[in-house]
């Protein structure tokens, strides 16, 4: 299309989060259809430098910089920038990520500091102004993350979750107001991704492809949608919304049981006899359902009996309410109960209860922050904990106008963290006894956890965006709980209830607390917290004697061509087709992986006959990083069976030049240098070029505290199989080898078959180390499997080298070594350097190894393979100084660099191919 009908004149954007990535290209977008961007970012340069750019390009931009915690201070800049602000993209963001057990309050704090209450501070500010102009969009960025749960990103996956239902809340309290909230969960390629996805690849996820739908979502004239969630990337774009199943119905009398809901499981998960889509509390009339429950005949128990004999129970909030009724129904059941409560005198009540019904019962008087102090009551009582109720909760409505940051961080704390005592604004969620239970769930391999969110937390809430916003968190912490628990037999689930309590005495009238017992919620706790529980990481709406599973449906979405750029009158010309639910092509995406996995087949999509060069190497991927747990075999076993699709490499003379000069080919070698010598041919080594997109595309993510920085090149192994063609086309298949364990760091091994597209003939295998410096330290394996020449120690014979060969290398090598295909930062940029703990940009260890083979090569002769260990980092203009040892068939070498008599290569040989000697090729140069 070439009329640009979006577009934001007169109107004022502003994004956070905006010095890079997709907040820049929010920025970037919103300037060239006319907006005035204000651009968001802590670090001044970074927003100057967008700023700059935007106007450069003839468009209106100004920085606000600062934190997103603080949203008054951000808006307060914008307005004395432009007067006002239309457009809010709340899209800052940090990632802090670590297995759940590793996880530190601060990580947690962090990470849903500047997600909640970023997005709750920059909103709040802006609110009045869209008020008193009636008219405001806003933009919540959440992820696959927050919607699926993910693997190390309970923090994260809480936070993105979270503004799920705070976008919800926001559109129903914003409609009087012309007011629009929409919340995006997008893919994009970002900087952290930059430094381990060759560039080809991150085309495929570039943040243009977001920024169009983001527009129209805010655009004047776009579609008229609020409180809905859209997931994109690559250029797929779909809506995803909640689907409710029927359910099933229960006799709300004392047959209400675990045991009766083991019989009629399947049908409060079956969504095969209908289901519904709310998108509010109205959606439901609860009197209905009491009524049908109070018609169900009778309630059939299953065979075996569900029981908690010799189960140790914690229930947090069991003074009162729900907490209590569930205290008796374990009780009955035979288990020991640890009744928390803040309340001494209520939890004690609740105990005398519990021992009238038979069972032992402790009180845990403590907040529900205390999490460690009622997890040692409970050991101390009955030796260990198998089962926790995470229940307490309290509110604090008000409408989002009148909402206080008190009133906001109260609700959260003690709904997330499990506090009420916190003091520390920024420290908004932690669940503090589910992280107290944790370590011993895992190490005796069993534990079930049933946490508390609530239908506001899955439609949203008039004059709740604090609960909503809390409770929803919850329904991306347990997801993520239940994928981290799944190996060691926890099972965490979430239920939504609604009762009759103290809580919903302040909002509902006293007929409907008494009619709505939570005894109709609490047998559907029991078989969810019991052996007998088939699931994990599932949501329920539980209430008068009906539960039923809720899921996520999404539509068969748009896909729009990867290799142009995205526009949004493309994007509101098949509004329909996104939006469209009804059309059989809907989907229920329940990881994160089977999300994207439509976002990535997307990378084929091509308009304009593009080869489809590295697009499916992103699928494979992306793919693992989000399944393989670097502690568990059993993920790193499936994931080195994971067949990754083959990425396919075509070169021609010019990259074989380009690369021959990168490892110090003189422009006096004339078959290194001219496509026109007779003996024109690559250096053996250039055989770690058509794979290193593919092995360097295997997403590094999944070991814990992965900082692209800290990545090491560490050992590498090649193997020519045949003669090195000047141009082909080459297919690349690459499989994850090994993850170990180093201490400090961890290792990472891949292995990569590349085959000549045209012969089908196999003519190099590399194995690619890397080791990731602060990643180690996760009780994973330490030894790695003997790999032949490729894991060989090769130490050098005692006596003196046959051979010397020295090479000063120049200022500019690794500018010219990255143009063959690693464009790591490591090796340009100073900054980047900096975080990686060096003073200068340092030389890829694959062109150090270039270098040195090519000395073997002009010393001895051609070989049939090469394996070096990178010992030492080398700086580009420092001296290489090679000396070998002719050992049979082997050349065994060593590389150190001269000026610092420091080792750079080390544990190196090379096979020669017989019949050779390095005269024939002296001769040739
Ligand atoms: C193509 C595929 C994708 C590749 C992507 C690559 C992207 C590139 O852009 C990145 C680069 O090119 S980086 C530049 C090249 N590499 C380097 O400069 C690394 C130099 N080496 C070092 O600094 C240290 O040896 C260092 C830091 C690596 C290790 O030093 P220490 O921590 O002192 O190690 P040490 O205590 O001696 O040993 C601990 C355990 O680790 C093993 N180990 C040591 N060096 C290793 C290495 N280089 N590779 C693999 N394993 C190594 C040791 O054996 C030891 O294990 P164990 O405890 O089992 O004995």
């Amino acid at each position: 299309m070439s009329d640009h009908s979006v577009r934001f004149d007169n109107q004022v954007v502003l994004v956070t989060g905006a010095g890079a990535g997709i907040g820049r290209a929010y920025s970037l977008f919103f300037a060239s259809r006319g907006a005035s961007v204000v651009v968001n970012d802590l670090s001044p340069e970074a927003c100057d430098k967008v700023v700059k750019e935007i106007q450069q390009a003839g468009g209106k931009a100004a920085a606000a910089v600062g934190s997103v915690t603080d949203g008054e201070g951000i808006v307060k800049q914008a307005v004395e920038k432009f007067g006002t602000v239309h457009v809010l993209v709340n899209n800052a963001g940090v990632l802090r990520d670590k297995s759940f057990k590793k996880m530190s309050d601060a990580d947690f704090d962090l990470v849903t500091a500047v997600h909640l209450k970023g997005a709750y501070a920059c909103t709040k500010a802006c609110w009045p102004i869209f008020r008193g102009q009636k008219y405001g969009r806003i933009i919540n960025t959440a992820s696959a993350a927050g919607l699926y749960g993910n693997l190390g990103q309970a923090n994260y996956a809480a936070a993105k979750m979270g503004l799920v239902a705070f976008t919800r809340t926001l559109a129903k309290e914003g409609v009087k107001y012309n007011i629009k909230a929409n919340v995006v969960a997008p893919i994009a390629a970002s900087s952290m991704t930059a430094t381990i996805m060759p560039p080809e690849m991150l085309k495929h996820l570039t943040p243009d492809f977001v920024a169009p739908v983001v527009g129209i979502l805010c655009a004047p004239k776009g579609p008229d949608v609020t409180g809905r969630l859209f997931e994109l990337g690559a250029g797929f774009v779909s809506e995803i919304r909640w689907q409710r199943a029927k359910g099933a119905y229960f006799k709300p009398d004392e047959t209400f049981t675990p045991s009766a809901v083991k019989a009629k499981w399947n049908q409060v998960m079956d969504f095969s006899q209908g289901s519904e889509y709310p998108v509010g509390m109205e959606g439901k009339d609860p009197f209905a359902l009491l009524k049908e429950s109070q018609a169900v005949k009778s309630n059939p128990q299953s065979e075996s009996e569900v029981n908690f004999r010799g189960k140790t129970v914690i229930i947090t909030g069991a003074g009162a309410g729900l907490g209590r009724i569930y205290a008796l129904m374990y009780a009955r059941l035979g288990a020991n109960v640890v009744v928390n409560d803040v309340s001494k005198e209520n939890a004690e009540k609740v105990v005398e209860e519990v021992k009238q019904l038979g069972a032992k019962a402790i009180a845990a008087p403590f907040s529900a922050e205390n999490g460690d102090a009622i997890v040692k009551a409970a050991v101390e009582a009955f030796g260990t904990v198998h089962v926790l109720v995470a229940n307490a909760g309290i509110l604090r409505d008000k409408s989002f106008q009148a909402m206080t940051a008190a009133e906001w961080d109260a609700v959260i704390a003690v709904h997330l963290r499990g506090t009420y005592k916190r003091s520390n604004h920024l420290s908004l969620a932690y669940p503090q006894c589910a992280k107290a239970v944790w370590p011993i769930f895992q190490n005796q391999k069993y534990g079930r956890i049933v946490t508390t969110a609530s239908g506001v937390g899955l439609y949203g809430n008039f004059g709740q965006a604090n609960y909503s916003t809390a409770k929803s968190a919850i329904i991306g912490l347990t997801k993520t709980l239940a994928i981290e628990g799944a190996r060691y037999n926890i099972k965490v689930n979430v239920i939504a209830p609604s009762a009759g309590t103290a809580m919903t005495k302040t909002i509902w009238p006293q007929e409907m607390v008494d009619m709505f017992k939570p005894d109709y919620v609490a047998p559907i706790v029991g078989f969810l917290s019991s052996d007998d529980c088939p699931v994990t990481g599932t949501i329920y709406e539980v209430m008068a004697g009906w539960a039923a599973q809720v899921r996520w449906e999404r539509t068969g979405g748009y896909c729009f061509p990867n290799d142009k750029k995205l526009q949004p009158e493309d994007v509101l010309a098949q509004w329909k087709t996104i939006t469209n639910f009804k059309d059989g092509r809907a989907t229920h995406p329940q990881t994160a992986q089977e999300a994207q996995a439509q976002m990535f087949e997307n990378f084929n999509n091509v308009a304009g006959g593009a080869t489809a060069d590295s697009s499916s190497a992103a699928t494979g991927a992306e793919d693992s990083s989000q399944y393989i747990d670097p502690e568990d075999p059993e993920t790193i076993r499936k994931a080195k069976q994971h067949k990754f699709e083959p990425v396919d490499f075509s070169y021609d003379d010019r990259d074989v030049m380009l690369y021959n000069l990168g490892i110090g080919a003189k422009a006096s070698e004339l078959p290194f240098v001219f496509e026109g010598s007779d003996q024109f041919q690559a250096l053996p080594t250039f055989g770690v070029v058509p794979q290193f997109g593919t092995s360097s595309s295997l997403g590094l993510d999944f070991v814990p505290n992965f900082d692209p920085a800290k990545l090491l090149h560490g050992e590498q192994y090649l193997k020519i199989k045949a003669p090195i063609p000047t141009s082909a086309t080459l297919i690349n298949k690459v499989k994850l080898l090994e993850v170990l364990d180093k201490g400090k760091a961890a290792t990472v091994t891949m292995i990569v078959e590349t085959i000549d597209k045209a012969t089908g003939k196999s003519i190099f295998e590399n194995q690619s180390t890397v080791m990731l410096r602060g990643s180690g330290g996760f009780n994973g394996k330490k030894k790695g499997i003997d790999r032949g020449p490729a894991s060989a120690i090769n130490a050098p014979p005692k006596r003196q080298p046959d051979a010397v060969v020295e090479e000063k290398t120049t200022e500019e090598q690794a500018a010219i070594y990255r143009l063959s295909g690693d464009r790591n930062p490591l090796h340009i940029d100073p900054e980047f350097a900096a975080m990686g703990g060096f003073k200068k940009p340092i030389l890829h260890g694959l062109c150090s190894m270039g270098i040195a083979g090519k000395h073997v090569l002009k010393t001895f002769g051609p070989y049939s393979d090469i394996k070096v260990r990178f010992a030492g980092t080398v700086v580009p203009g420092e001296t290489l100084v090679t000396e070998m040892w002719k050992e049979g068939n082997k050349v065994i070498f060593t590389t150190k660099v001269k000026e610092r008599n420091a080792p750079a290569l080390a544990a190196a040989a090379v096979t020669l191919i017989d019949g050779h000697d390095g005269k024939a090729v002296k001769a040739k140069l």
